[in-house]
């Protein structure tokens, strides 16, 4: 029986053999990017150059732990590649990220990348979005008002919704990176994560939204059976 996690660092292994010398690389969050940021350190030693971007303080850690040069979206505002995993991602990678809180600039750093591979084993991969509670980056100021207008919105598309203010493991409030609290959001089943998309980043105080649509180029997905790739 492969354990999850191996399957997340073969997904995370089959997507280093796309890196080339010289790329400069956006540098994904949690458990399988962390897959990714090891192999690539091991062929950093062995002499491949490249840059990274972390999108996260834990991955800056990493990164820097594995030698892998790093520098920032300032330096280097225009990436060549961003390798990253998903909470969840359908067929036509349109994914859920933020469970580890670092959508944020998770997002901001795909988008500055020409092309985003997602690596996921194969649980991850659903046929429609929502089972995973979308995460929705709020600022700490009027968070109630935050919150109420993610409910109104939610009954604008006639979506149930369930809000749950995320807390960190010691039970005071989770604080993302860039200083922000998380609301899980479950919709249940989210049939229109366009809608969704639009009607979350129109809210005042919601700083981020965990739905990533158009940012993936493709995706590669490990099975016990083997490994698979998806393209858009
Ligand atoms: O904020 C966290 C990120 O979006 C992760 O990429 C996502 O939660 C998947 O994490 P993992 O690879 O640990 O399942």
């Amino acid at each position: 029986m492969i354990s999850s996690d191996e399957l997340k660092k073969q997904a995370a292994l089959a997507a280093l053999e796309k890196v080339e010398d010289g790329m400069k690389l956006g540098l994904g969050s949690g458990s399988t990017a962390n897959h990714f940021i090891r192999g690539l350190g091991a062929r950093v030693r062995d002499g491949l150059s490249v840059v990274g971007v972390p999108s996260s303080e834990r991955t800056a850690t990493l990164a820097r732990a594995e030698g892998i040069p790093l520098s920032t979206l300032e330096d280097l505002p225009r990436l060549d590649l961003t390798i990253d995993g998903a909470d969840e991602l359908d067929s036509r990678l349109r994914l859920i990220k933020g469970g580890g809180g670092a959508l944020l600039r998770e997002k901001i750093v795909a988008a500055a990348s020409g092309q985003m591979i997602v690596i996921a084993d194969g649980s991850k991969l659903v046929e429609t979005l929502g089972a995973f509670p979308l995460p929705v980056e709020v600022n700490h100021f009027g968070i109630g008002a935050t919150t109420a207008a993610i409910a109104d919105a939610a009954l604008r598309l006639e979506m149930p919704v369930t809000l749950t203010r995320r807390l960190a493991a010691h039970g005071s409030a989770f604080v993302t990176d860039g200083g922000n609290a998380i609301i899980d959001a479950s919709f249940g089943r989210i049939r229109d994560p366009e809608a969704l998309s639009l009607a979350l980043a129109a809210i005042p105080g919601v700083v981020e939204h965990g739905l990533f649509i158009g940012l993936a180029s493709a995706a590669v997905i490990a099975r016990p059976e083997g490994i698979s790739w998806l393209v858009a």
